[in-house]
C-alpha cells in the first residue's frame, strides 16, 4: 500500500523523480564560496550580504561549481527562499569576462514590479563587473526604453550613412536585460538593432505564470530567435521581426583563444589540486569560460548552447507546459511541496476581534509598532483602496500610511506607438510608493495580495492554510491594549461617515467617466 502511494505520488517526468535536494545544501558564508570573483563578494557585502542561502548555494554548485552549467536549471524553491539571487550570481559571474557588449542575458517576469524588484537585484550587482542591466516594462515611454537599450553609433561629420548601414550598427547598451513579456514582444517586433541572437542566458522567473500567460508566443518566439542566427530560418519573416536580427557580430578572436590554450597548458603542467584557491579561481575561471561559450554567437560558427533557468515556487509537472521551455538535459532542484519560506527569524503572531472592529484593532497595533514599517495585506485592490482610504480618515495618526496597488495606476491601455508621457507617471506611482516605504517616508503599506513580490497567496485571510504552507502552525495570540482600541473608537463613526461619502463621490466621478467615452459599453471596456 505504501509502495503504492509512493508510486502515485512520482512526478510522470522522468527527470524530476531523481531531484537535488536543496534543504540538504547549507547556507555559505562568501568568504567560503568557491570561485566568487572578489568583486561580486564586495558587491554583495554591500548589499548587506554575507553569506548564500541553500538554494542559492545549490544553483552555483551546478553552475559555476562543479555542475558547470552543462545542465538546464529547474529550481522548485518557496517565496522568500532567495532564488533572484540563486540566478543572478552565477550570470553576472560568467559574464564579467565578456569581451563586447551585447544582450547575452533575458530574464522574464510575469509583472512590471516583479522585473522592477529583480531589476535592482542585478543592477546592485552588475556595475561591480562592468556590466550593464536594463529594463523592458513599459515603466517609461517605449522611446526612453530603446534610447536606454539601444547604443547609436557615433556619426562622423561630412559622412553620408546608407539606412542599412545604420542598422547594422545599432548595438546594445545592455548585457542583461529583465523583461516583462508584453514589452519583450514589442522590442522584438520593432525595436531596430534589438536582438536576442547573443543570448546566453535566459531565466524564466515565476515559470508557471508565465506558461499560463502565452502572451503573444512569447516563449517560442524568443527560444526561435535565441537559437537562430540565421533569418531564413525564423518564420515570421515577413518584415514584422526583422530588427531582431541586428548585425551586431562577435568574432571571438585568435588572441582568446590562444589565451585559453595557454591557461590549459598551465592547467595540464600544474598538479591543479595543490594550488593554493585563489590561484585556482585565477586559472579555473577561463578555463570554465572557454567550454561553457559565454561568447555566443559568433561569425561563421554553430552557436554554443543557450543556457536556460527556470524557476517558481510551485514548478508544475505537467509535461506539455514543461515541453514549451524546450530544456536541455534538466536538472530539478526543489525543496519538496512547501510553497512558503519564512524568513529564520520571523515570529507571527494573530490578532483575534470582531469582524466590524478590524480597522480599530489594526490602528491600535499599529500604533503600539511606533512607526516601524508595516505592510497590511488584504484580499481586493478595492479592500486595499477603501481600508486605506478609512485608515487615513482617523486624524492625529502618527503614521503615513499609503495604498500600494494596480489603482495607483490606472490608465487606459493603448497601441505603444500612441503612448502618452503621463503613462510613464502613472506606472512610475507604485515603485515611487514603494521607494518612500523603503526610504522610511511611509511607514505603513495597505497592499493587495497580488501585487505583492512572488506573494501570490489567494485569500490572505485563510491564516491557517497559509501557515500550514509555510510549514508553521504554531501562531501565538497577540494582545492589542484595549485603552488603545478604545481612544480610537470615538473618531471611528465619523470615518466611517466619510468612507462612505467618498465611495459614493467615486462612483459618481467613475460614471462621469465612463459616460464621457461614447459607444463604449462598460462591458466593453472590462473586455479590454
Ligand atoms: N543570501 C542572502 N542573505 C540575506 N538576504 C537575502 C539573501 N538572498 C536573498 N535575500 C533576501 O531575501 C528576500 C527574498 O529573496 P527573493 O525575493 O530573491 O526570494 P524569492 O525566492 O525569489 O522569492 P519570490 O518567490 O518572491 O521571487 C529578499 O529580501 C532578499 O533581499
Amino acid at each position: 500500500m505504501e509502495e503504492l502511494k509512493k508510486k502515485k505520488s512520482l512526478p510522470v517526468i522522468p527527470w524530476m523523480r531523481d531531484p537535488v535536494d536543496i534543504s540538504l545544501s547549507d547556507s555559505c558564508p562568501l568568504n567560503t564560496l568557491p570561485f566568487i570573483d572578489p568583486r561580486l563578494e564586495m558587491a554583495l557585502h554591500n548589499m548587506g550580504i554575507t553569506s548564500l542561502f541553500p538554494v542559492q548555494v545549490a544553483v552555483w554548485q551546478e553552475t559555476i561549481g562543479p555542475g558547470s552549467f552543462e545542465r538546464d536549471l529547474c529550481i522548485n524553491s518557496p517565496t522568500g527562499s532567495g532564488k533572484t539571487l540563486a540566478y543572478a550570481l552565477p550570470i553576472v559571474q560568467m559574464l564579467s569576462t565578456r569581451t563586447i557588449k551585447c544582450l547575452r542575458a533575458l530574464v522574464v517576469l510575469p509583472t512590471r514590479d516583479l522585473a522592477v524588484q529583480v531589476k535592482e537585484v542585478f543592477a546592485a550587482l552588475a556595475p561591480a563587473l562592468g556590466l550593464s542591466v536594463g529594463l523592458a516594462v513599459g515603466q517609461s515611454s517605449i522611446a526612453d526604453e530603446i534610447s536606454a537599450l539601444i547604443q547609436k553609433p557615433k556619426m562622423d561629420v561630412g559622412i553620408c550613412y546608407d539606412s542599412e548601414d545604420f542598422t547594422q550598427e545599432l548595438r546594445s547598451s545592455v548585457d542583461i536585460l529583465v523583461a516583462t513579456p508584453g514589452r519583450l514582444m514589442d522590442h522584438i517586433s520593432n525595436t531596430n538593432g534589438f536582438t536576442l541572437q547573443h543570448l546566453c542566458y535566459l531565466v524564466v522567473d515565476e515559470t508557471d505564470r508565465l506558461l499560463r500567460e502565452a502572451y503573444q508566443s512569447w516563449l517560442p518566439t524568443v527560444l526561435q530567435l535565441a537559437y537562430s542566427g540565421n533569418q531564413n530560418l525564423f518564420p515570421f519573416s515577413d518584415g514584422v521581426i526583422s530588427p531582431t536580427f541586428g548585425s551586431l557580430k562577435t568574432i571571438r578572436s585568435l588572441s582568446v583563444s590562444l589565451i585559453s590554450y595557454f591557461v590549459i597548458v598551465l592547467c595540464l603542467f600544474h598538479d591543479y589540486a595543490t594550488l593554493p584557491e585563489a590561484t585556482a579561481v585565477r586559472y579555473w575561471l577561463p578555463f570554465h569560460l572557454l567550454f561553457s561559450g559565454v561568447e555566443r554567437g559568433f561569425k561563421g560558427k554553430p552557436h554554443p548552447r543557450l543556457v536556460k533557468m527556470v524557476l517558481s515556487a510551485t514548478l508544475t509537472q505537467d509535461p506539455s507546459k514543461l515541453a514549451q521551455l524546450d530544456l536541455h538535459h534538466p536538472l530539478f532542484l526543489t525543496t519538496g511541496e512547501r510553497r512558503y519560506q519564512l524568513p529564520e527569524h520571523l515570529k507571527s503572531y494573530k490578532v483575534v476581534c470582531k469582524s466590524k472592529l478590524k480597522p480599530l484593532y489594526l490602528l491600535a497595533l499599529l500604533e503600539t509598532l511606533q512607526g516601524e514599517k508595516s505592510i497590511v495585506f488584504t484580499s481586493s485592490v478595492e479592500s486595499t483602496h477603501r481600508l486605506c482610504t478609512l485608515l487615513n480618515f482617523f486624524s492625529d495618526l502618527k503614521i503615513k500610511i499609503k495604498e500600494y496597488s494596480r489603482l495607483q495606476r490606472q490608465t487606459i491601455r493603448r497601441p505603444m506607438n500612441v503612448q502618452l508621457a503621463t503613462e510613464g507617471a502613472a506606472h512610475d506611482r507604485p515603485i515611487k510608493t514603494l521607494r518612500a516605504f523603503r526610504a522610511g517616508e511611509i511607514q505603513v503599506l495597505i497592499s493587495s495580495d497580488a501585487m505583492t513580490r512572488g506573494m501570490d497567496v489567494e485569500g490572505v485571510k485563510r491564516f491557517k492554510k497559509l501557515l500550514q504552507k509555510a510549514d508553521s502552525e504554531s501562531c501565538p495570540m497577540y494582545s492589542v491594549p484595549s485603552e488603545s482600541v478604545e481612544s480610537f473608537h470615538s473618531m471611528y463613526r465619523t470615518a466611517l461617515e466619510r468612507l462612505k461619502e467618498n465611495v459614493e463621490s467615486e462612483k459618481y466621478r467613475k460614471g462621469k467617466v465612463n459616460t464621457k467615452r461614447p459607444g463604449v459599453t462598460r462591458k466593453k471596456e472590462k473586455a479590454a
